[in-house]
């Protein structure tokens, strides 16, 4: 298994550009499945993520080829069943389940993987297929769904915390081919779902609403192939953002989203880092002083859980108590301990994490434990004193694309350690 050694305490300087969205291209790249037309998707991401997902859509049937950020898909002839073992690899493959059903009228897949930070139910994706009109079976740990006909129908898909990202993606696919109108309450509004929408109503769907919480999709007879580029990730720009201000650098983010990181960057202002946005460019650089904030994450347009690790990190750096308060994932604070051993002191009250920062952190061994989590003890690794070592490099691999190479070139000591 790779790992990454950090020589920290260097402060990070220049440019950075952002990758695609992950959370955007793995439903982009299912909904591919929708047509038999071949489809064309730009700015796709290298990362093992999309990887697996190139390998999910083959094993289905579809011509997939990757030539650098372009990635084509022909889904002429598709089989309904997707791999056990490569489906269970990552979160993003249960969005497969809506486009079979959709297109084939039956879907068979395992439980998705994907990070492991609480529960990961799925049940609101199923509650969406029953209201359809399918039926759903368990066997053998396969999920079954099943429908003579999808017909559209209003629903609610509201959970425990609020919407889900990937149920509501996983509905909208499948409606896109259903009889009459479906309306989903309590969709999500996260770009991402916006992104899907926008590439769906270019392979022929209507879908209105997508971004708040009713999305309206009237169901066609078919979808045709489609082009599209997937927009920048917000959370790979929240990462330098916050590597840029932990660090006590100043890095220009080019081709960022800012009016989707709107949550982020009021944090990181109220925290007393210099936000500067101009054009597609955002420039962070920290203020004379670092102030303590209190954050809680919630769905969009709240501050995402998927940044919240790599937040933590500053304020442990910001003399003062922050309280950072988790509401989408009970089991999302699995960075806290090892943290701990860069010299961080932060307790656990229930779903909130209190940071008593100001300490100065001296790098050490630690482990990985997820996406966002290996980000986190990257960006404390870059701000601590000495060498820090971050095992288990793949939960990186997920979700950034070539992090070390791009830190490298804003100047951090970053060496990633193969394992032979
Ligand atoms: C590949 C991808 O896009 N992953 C993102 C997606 O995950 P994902 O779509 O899996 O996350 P959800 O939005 O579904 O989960 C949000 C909350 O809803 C609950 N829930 C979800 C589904 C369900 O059927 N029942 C249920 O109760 C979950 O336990 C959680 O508490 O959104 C999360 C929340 O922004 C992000 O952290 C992940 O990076
Ligand atoms: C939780 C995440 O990913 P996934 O849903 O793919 O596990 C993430 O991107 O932070």
């Amino acid at each position: 298994m790779d790992s990454l050694l950090i020589k920290g305490g260097v402060p990070l300087h220049g440019d950075v550009t952002v990758s695609g969205a992950k959370n955007a291209v793995l439903p982009i790249m299912a909904a591919t499945l929708l047509t038999a037309e071949p489809c064309v998707i730009r700015r796709v991401p290298d990362l093992s993520d999309v990887k697996f997902m190139c390998q999910i859509l083959t094993s289905l049937g579809a011509e997939v080829s990757l030539k650098g950020d372009t990635l084509t898909v022909r889904a002429a002839k598709i089989k309904g069943v997707g791999d056990y073992d490569l489906i269970r690899k990552m979160r993003g493959s249960i969005c497969i389940m809506g486009p079979l059903l959709g297109r084939l009228r039956k879907a068979t897949v395992s439980l998705p993987g994907g990070c492991i930070i609480g529960a990961r139910p799925i049940n609101l994706h199923l509650k969406g297929f029953q209201a359809l009109g399918a039926k759903i079976t368990v066997e053998g740990g396969y999920i079954h769904a099943q429908a003579k006909k999808l017909v559209g129908t209003e629903m609610f898909l509201g959970g425990r915390s609020g919407s889900t990202v990937l149920g509501t993606a996983n509905v909208m696919m499948a409606a896109a081919l259903a009889d009459g109108v479906t309306i989903i309450e309590s969709a999500a509004c996260e770009p991402e779902v916006v992104d899907l929408a926008n590439f769906l109503n270019a392979m022929g769907a209507k879908i209105i609403g997508a971004g708040s919480p009713s999305i309206t999709i009237t169901g066609v007879k078919a979808l045709h192939g489609a082009e599209h580029d997937v927009i920048p990730d917000r959370i790979e720009a929240a990462t330098f953002a916050l590597a840029a201000a932990a660090t006590d650098g100043e890095v220009t983010i080019h081709g960022a989203r800012a009016d989707h990181m709107t949550a982020i960057l009021d944090k990181m202002r109220d925290a007393g880092v210099k936000v500067e946005r101009r054009g597609a460019a955002i420039t962070v650089k920290r203020g004379n002083r670092l102030k303590p904030v209190d954050i809680t994450t919630l769905p969009y347009s709240g501050f995402p859980t998927d940044a919240q690790a790599q937040m933590m990190v500053l304020m442990a750096l910001t003399p003062g108590i922050s309280i950072i308060t988790e509401r989408i994932f009970e089991s999302r604070f699995m960075h806290v301990s090892e943290l701990a051993r860069l010299g961080a002191d932060i307790e656990i009250e229930g779903p909130s994490a209190i940071v008593k920062g100001g300490k100065p952190l001296s790098g050490a061994p630690v482990m990985a434990s997820d996406l966002r989590a290996s980000a986190a003890l990257v960006i404390a690794g870059l701000a601590a004193r000495g060498s820090t070592q971050v095992n288990r490099v793949y939960h990186l691999d997920r979700g950034y694309e070539n992090i070390d190479v791009k830190l490298r070139k804003l100047g951090a000591r970053i060496e990633r350690v193969e394992e032979t």
